[in-house]
């Protein structure tokens, strides 16, 4: 039997949810908050939408047709300032969760579409031929032939892509191809299920030299080896605040342009003010220099990242900076109180498990500003708590949305230490 509810509010994920009259949530995806909608019989949590019986103003006509196919949208029914709102929402309800009353959101930027220019896809051989794009929500790998998210440049690749991945020999089922749009041209990271042979290699390189694409690197599928080059037609470079870097295969790279200016003029406004030349500042997760190059400018910046040809990759770029770049698994060897205490800001742009163990360094070290760059509130919930029990205010946070129509977001969090205790004068 159908029932008619009412949608209270925009869940995580993106679903919709309505409180039952026993108090439960129920999980509707599609649905809006606002809407009164006409549901399937619930299973468990969740229930199918059957129709919108009354619409929210902010719902609009998702942009893709591959929309609720493909896995990599989740709100497209949501106009993007709705969609801004509902994100900075989810960021201050995780700060709110930490202990911080009313954070002031001091900042909001959302990416255009067609501006993301680093994606992971998977690939799939199939009786008609090779299906390249995103997971669906169950699992099955939707092929991408439209995508209003991508850089074009970066769509534009993926008919050829199918034909070169369709003649590779190494590609026996699956595989998966990262690409991160560089400003050298497309750099690309393939990986399949199959060894790759030298009439393998001898297709990559004539795709990539038909296409500008400076390098194809590869490795077996589901590994973390490291990368063998599978063909190279020119150097690969990328600037970060006019330093160029080579970045490694499959390099961090924030996912749009748009993104990375906004996390940059984030951190940098938060900075403390009338550092001098002996200041340093402390940069934890550094990958090839995103922030590092900017900071650099700033005060003598120690910059700490674990992924070794990340390191190597930023080290070899700051030779005429006050740049000094560190290999360090921060898990397991955390940067101490001690030198913490020592700098007077700690930038940390985490991975998406949060910072772990070095989240209680920093807080027993005291800098005064802890700039945060989050791309999980789950995660900055925890990271947040340890610095307000500490007794840091949050200055403000700026809430960047990089994955447009995903429930994916980013925010530059600035949390400043209390006054030092006043020591008593006998
Ligand atoms: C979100 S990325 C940020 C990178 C960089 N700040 C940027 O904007 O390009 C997180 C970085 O943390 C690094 N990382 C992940 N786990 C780490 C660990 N245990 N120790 C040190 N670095 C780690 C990753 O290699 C990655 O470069």
């Amino acid at each position: 039997m159908t029932t008619d509810i009412d949608i209270s509010a925009l869940g995580v994920d993106g679903d919709g949810l309505a409180r039952l009259p026993d108090g439960a949530l129920l999980f509707v995806p599609g649905a809006l908050p606002c809407e009164r909608v006409r549901i399937a019989p619930p299973n468990g949590h969740a229930a199918a939408l059957l129709s919108v019986l009354r619409p929210s103003p902010d719902r609009t006509q998702p942009p893709c047709p591959l929309f609720g196919e493909c896995g990599g949208c989740a709100v497209q029914h949501l106009a993007l300032p709705a969609a801004l709102d509902w994100k900075a929402g989810t960021v201050v309800h995780a700060l709110e969760r930490a202990g911080f009353v009313d954070p002031t959101v001091i900042g909001r930027v959302q990416s255009p579409p067609a501006s993301r220019r680093r994606v992971d896809l998977a690939i799939r051989r199939r009786p008609d031929g090779v299906a390249i794009g995103l997971h669906a929500r169950r699992g099955a790998v939707v092929d991408l032939t439209t995508c209003p998210v991508l850089a074009p440049a970066l769509f534009a690749l993926l008919p050829a892509l199918r034909d070169v991945a369709r003649s590779l020999g190494a590609l026996r089922q699956n595989g998966d191809v990262l690409i991160n749009l560089l400003d050298s041209g497309p750099d690309l990271l393939l990986a399949t299920d199959g060894p790759l042979e030298p009439s393998d290699r001898a297709k990559l390189a004539a795709f990539a030299r038909a296409h500008h694409i400076p390098r194809i690197a590869w490795r077996p599928v589901g590994t973390t080896d490291a990368p063998e080059t599978a063909a190279q037609t020119g150097p690969v470079h990328h600037l970060f605040s006019g330093t160029a870097v080579a970045p490694p295969p499959g390099a961090f790279l924030q996912p749009s342009r748009e993104g990375e200016a906004a996390i940059i003029a984030a951190v940098l406004a938060a900075v403390p003010r009338k550092l001098v030349r002996r200041d340093t500042i402390i940069e934890l997760y550094a990958g090839c220099g995103t922030l590092s190059f900017a900071l650099g400018e700033k005060a003598r910046l120690l910059a700490f990242e674990g992924q070794p040809d990340a390191v190597a990759a930023l080290r070899r770029a700051t030779s005429k900076t006050r740049i000094v770049a560190e290999q360090r698994d921060l898990n397991r060897q955390p940067i101490m109180a001690r030198q913490i205490a020592d700098a007077r800001a700690v930038v940390l742009d985490p991975p998406y498990m949060g910072a772990g163990a070095q989240m209680a360094q920093i807080v027993e070290g005291r800098p005064e500003r802890v700039i945060y760059v989050s791309c999980n509130p789950q995660a900055l919930t925890r990271d947040a708590a340890g610095l307000k029990t500490a007794g840091y205010q949050l200055d403000g946070v700026t809430v960047i949305d990089q994955f447009l129509w995903s429930a994916e977001v980013e925010a530059v969090c600035v949390f400043s230490a209390p006054p030092a205790p006043r020591r008593r004068i006998r």
